[in-house]
């Protein structure tokens, strides 16, 4: 469905009915907004590099920018592209390329955006810095990662680097009560709780959370978030660590089979979850301490591609076992 039909039908996607147009509108991200400002209102924009994690406003700033420097005509002096796309650097090369060289209408440069700079090799970034300094006269890049310290330093050295943080609580429930607002869908206050756990600093999550739990539906309260998001309740992870540390390895292993099957929960999701809230439960620092041990072992085994269920199980019997010690 394309954009304009999704409208007419009322089933726009809210990420982009609700993408801030301005550089005023963006939740939290003050200060690196402030700077991006500074450069735009000087007139001079440098290459730029934004890293951060995913849903946090990058795209949404860069396409900002372009709005503030070019107004309605905007797309037509922005290109998008995403450095993963599987046709390959060529490819991108090759529009970026065209893009570059086609007419201007007046404007001194035009922006290409590229998201997911990280995802090309040392190689490909050597090309595309080459294809940078070719069209530098008349074409600014933005380049858009969640880690710079992919991004080879030649490129790092030509741009301004702009770090965006995950989103705080408060800049995620704004931007939730606003957009719940606008719908006019009623959310409880244990709700908007519920949506700005899961979405764990990530606006793009909780906006998507929001509109699959505005389904479900007349009011959205914390039972229809939590359904729609394979997120535990942060009770149901300190009821399975604290069954575990006091040595109930039955019980914890329970909680943790319904996390996965019936939650529908990926074992790396649960790592996360315990690591954000480790602090917050109600253990002794000596647990604590052992959990985040034992976390990072399952972790580093998880991301390596060991079986998700063994290493948690793993972890939950190691943190009954200590107990007897
Ligand atoms: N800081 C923010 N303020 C308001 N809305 C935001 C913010 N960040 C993200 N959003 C919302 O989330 C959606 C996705 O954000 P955006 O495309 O900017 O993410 P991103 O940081 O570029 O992520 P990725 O690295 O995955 O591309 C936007 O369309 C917007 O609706």
């Amino acid at each position: 469905m394309s954009e304009a039909d999704a409208e007419e039908t009322g089933r726009e996607i809210w990420i982009e009915k609700y993408r801030p147009q301005t550089l005023d509108d963006i939740h939290g991200q003050e200060e690196t907004i402030e700077r991006v400002k500074s450069y735009v209102e000087g007139g001079e924009l440098p290459h730029m590099l934004f890293t951060g994690p995913a849903g946090v406003g990058k795209t949404t700033t860069a396409t900002a920018i372009a709005r503030e420097i070019y107004g309605d005509d905007w797309r037509g002096n922005f290109l998008e592209l995403n450095a993963s796309d599987e046709r390959g650097i060529d490819v991108v090369r090759d529009r970026i390329k065209n893009f570059a060289r086609s007419a201007f209408g007046g404007e001194d440069y035009r922006i290409i955006f590229l998201d997911e700079a990280d995802s090309l090799t040392s190689d490909a970034q050597s090309a595309l810095r080459r294809t940078m300094e070719q069209f530098s006269d008349n074409t600014r890049f933005i380049l858009s990662c969640n880690y710079s310290s992919k991004i080879i330093d030649p490129i790092q050295s030509r741009c301004a680097v702009f770090r965006f943080s995950p989103l705080s609580d408060d800049a995620v429930a704004g931007q939730i009560r606003e957009i719940a607002e606008a719908e006019e869908i009623e959310i409880t206050d244990e709700g908007l709780d519920a949506l700005v756990y899961a979405a764990n600093g990530d606006m793009r999550r909780a906006i998507n959370n929001l509109q699959a739990a505005a389904t479900t539906g007349d009011v959205v309260d914390e039972e229809a978030v939590y359904t729609v998001t394979a997120t535990a309740r942060p009770e149901e992870v300190e009821e399975m660590v604290a069954a575990a540390v006091a040595g109930d390895f039955p019980k914890a292993r329970a909680t943790l089979d319904t996390l996965l099957t019936d939650v529908g929960m990926a074992g790396g999701d649960i790592v996360d979850q315990l690591h954000r809230s480790a602090w917050e439960f109600d253990l002794d620092d000596r647990a604590v301490v052992r959990l985040l041990e034992r976390l990072g072992e399952a972790d580093y085994r998880i991301a390596e591609g060991a079986n998700e269920q063994v290493q948690l199980e793993a972890l939950l019997a190691a943190l009954s076992l200590d107990d007897e010690e």
